[in-house]
């Protein structure tokens, strides 16, 4: 205990957060079923002035999968298959289910994916998560008068990440530079209500600094993901605006381990954290759209093994 109060190692916030969850957290019955312990309101934050990026290396955390992940939501894109089309699984589980629930086919995860990529009007129909982060990103609905009382949805929808850069660019000290997936209008058909909810961003001394509120935080698979997911676009607005990156902070709202999740707390928090990796840009493309996955250079991630762990559905 003495050797891991003098390391100061970034991580360590995880972690302790982690083992605090573990230790402390109040046993809940959730959604899933599985059951939780969970804590409420918690902050972590992280400077990225560095050029590092919180990628955990107390176990191997795929970030190719976040990268291709948060190129998909950029894209304005709700459905799963060309996530899979990218040898991307994370978001089948939702989909399969469905599929599973209303057709009563025992069809393999391997199988509804294989369909997914083969058949577009199978994609179309099954693979959809309803209007998630992608649709709310960058086609929030918007709809204009048509007339006699009634109504239409516009053929475009509001694009809040376009916008966000614009409004960085041109009045940085706006206390109003931020975006949220949390339309309350739209939760019903998601397959998922927003986590990983609203971004919010603050320019001072050329550095853009960042918060993400997380209203849902599965510490053990979820969060890993979330904190990267948003030091990537931090660093991504950054390079648009000819900003300088400055300090990451993280508000989890509900903040939990599933009680199935006992063997990779034990193993994470038994192995010590190695220097985090850096992230550069082999170039600066011409607007938040146009990244592409070899736009993303990650150097020095030596991580320890990554820890399997079941996914709560
Ligand atoms: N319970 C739960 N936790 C989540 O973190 C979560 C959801 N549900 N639903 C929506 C998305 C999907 N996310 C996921 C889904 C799966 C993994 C997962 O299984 N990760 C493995 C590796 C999987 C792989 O590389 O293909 C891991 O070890 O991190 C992580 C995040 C994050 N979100
Ligand atoms: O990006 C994500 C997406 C999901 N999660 C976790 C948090 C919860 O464990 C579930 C969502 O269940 P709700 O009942 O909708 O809260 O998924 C995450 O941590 N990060």
């Amino acid at each position: 205990m003495l050797d891991r109060a003098r390391t100061s190692h970034p991580e360590r916030r995880y972690l302790d957060l982690m083992e605090r969850v573990w230790r402390e957290g109040s046993p809940r019955r959730d959604r899933t079923g599985v059951g939780t312990r969970a804590v409420f309101g918690e902050r972590l934050a992280f400077d990225l002035s560095d050029g590092t990026i919180p990628l955990l290396t107390t176990k191997r955390v795929s970030w190719k999968t976040i990268v291709r992940e948060l190129l998909w939501f950029l894209g304005g894109e709700t459905n799963i298959r060309p996530l899979l089309q990218d040898g991307v699984t994370i978001w089948t589980d939702w989909p399969l289910a469905r599929y599973r629930r209303e057709t009563g086919e025992a069809v393999t995860q391997a199988a509804f994916e294989a369909r997914i990529v083969a058949d577009e009007a199978f994609a179309q129909a099954w693979g959809d998560l309803g209007p998630v982060y992608g649709a709310q990103w960058r086609h929030w609905p918007r709809y204009e008068p048509a007339g006699e009382g009634l109504f239409r949805r516009t053929p475009e929808g509001i694009d809040q990440i376009s916008r966000l850069v614009h409004d960085i660019r041109t009045n940085p000290s706006s206390r109003r530079l931020l975006f949220t997936g949390w339309n309350v209008a739209e939760l019903d058909g998601m397959a998922l209500p927003p986590c990983h909810m609203t971004y919010q961003y603050f320019v001072a001394d050329g550095r853009l600094s960042g918060l993400l509120h997380q209203r849902s935080c599965d510490v053990g698979l979820g969060v890993p993901y979330n904190l990267v997911t948003a030091a990537l676009l931090l660093r991504m607005l950054a390079q648009q605006c000819d900003l300088e990156p400055g300090e990451f902070v993280w508000f989890g709202g509900d903040v939990h381990l599933y009680e199935n999740h006992g063997e990779l707390v034990a193993t994470q928090l038994a192995r010590e954290p190695r220097p985090w990796p850096t992230l550069a840009f082999a170039r600066r493309p011409a607007s938040i759209l146009d990244y592409r996955f070899e736009d993303f250079v990650v150097e020095g991630y030596d991580p320890h093994p990554a820890i399997p762990a079941p996914i709560a559905v």
